[in-house]
């Protein structure tokens, strides 16, 4: 007997246009609880709005998005973090008291204050966080006494105090050296194993997007007016499986390859039409 089980994200029919020009049309997805999924494509091609419209950050002009089978909150809740490639942080709060702000919105996003033992709850939560993602040496330090590196910790610790079960990043270590990317790599992949989070990542790293994700999603448009540069919206034209040893960049077709490296605004090379969902031999 087979079981039917619900996806954690199910994306269907999914346009958003901006003042009537349109940015992503008709995208349509089934992600299944756990994935890491990595979103790469050429730049303005709606990477971010996508992310954003994930954290209800934007509402679809149309489509639906649903979360465990339900349709997604108008407003972004906890259980969706997200880390940007530079996330404000309070430069007048140490390390330790952004995340206690963080923690107290999360629990109480009205009055932003938490007391007696939800504040010890959280208390321990934060020395948790800080333990896990290196930072509890730094905990009295204030932004400006943190390298790159620890304030994407940072950034992705305000993320997770949340208990998030849907983790959006939008290109987290574009701005890191690659030294300290590499280390980031491992953090969020041991994160990810033991949270059992599923994760959306943008990257234009094409071999981060390989080395990190079960699944590579590709935006890009699948029909392009020259004359009118912006009367098509982007859509997913590649659903690639990375669970495979021989996973790699060098493989990627060709077309894939171009429309990653393509500037949004550029024709087509040719009018050929990607194959949606097309795997890897
Ligand atoms: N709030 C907004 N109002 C109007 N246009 C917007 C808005 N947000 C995004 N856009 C436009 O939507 C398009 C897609 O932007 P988006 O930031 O999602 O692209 P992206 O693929 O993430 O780009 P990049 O890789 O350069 O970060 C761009 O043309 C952008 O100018």
């Amino acid at each position: 007997m087979s079981t039917v089980t619900t996806p954690k994200l199910s994306v269907q029919g999914l346009t958003k246009s901006y003042d009537g020009t349109p940015v992503l049309e008709r995208v349509d997805l089934l992600v299944e609880d756990g994935s890491f999924c990595t979103i790469v494509g050429a730049s303005g091609c709606g990477k971010s709005t996508f992310l954003r419209m994930l954290l209800s950050q934007e509402l679809p002009t149309r489509g639906q998005i649903l979360l465990d089978g339900e349709p997604l909150p108008d407003e972004p809740t906890p259980d969706r973090g997200i880390v940007f490639q530079k996330y404000s942080v309070f430069s007048h709060l140490t390390v330790a008291e952004n995340l206690i702000l963080a923690a107290e919105f999360a629990a109480a996003p009205l009055s932003g204050r938490l007391f007696g033992k939800s504040r010890r709850q959280a208390m321990g939560d934060i020395d948790e966080i800080l333990d896990r993602i290196g930072l509890k040496a730094a905990a009295d330090r204030y932004p400006v006494q943190l390298s790159g590196g620890m304030q994407q910790r940072l950034a992705i610790a305000q993320a997770l105090i949340k208990k998030p079960n849907i983790l959006l990043l939008d290109e987290p270590f574009g701005a890191l050296d690659p030294g300290i990317r590499v280390d980031m790599h491992e953090l969020l992949l041991g994160l990810w194993k033991d949270l059992g989070m599923t994760i959306f990542m943008v990257t234009h790293d094409i071999h981060e997007a390989f080395k990190l994700g079960t699944r590579l999603l590709v935006f890009d448009k699948v029909r392009h007016d020259p004359q009118a540069p912006d009367a098509y919206g982007a859509t997913i034209t590649y659903d690639l499986p990375l669970s495979s040893p021989n996973s790699s960049p060098e493989k990627l077709p060709e077309d894939i390859a171009g429309a990653i490296r393509r500037p949004e605004k550029q024709p087509f090379p040719n009018a050929q039409l990607p194959k949606i969902h097309e795997e890897r031999s």
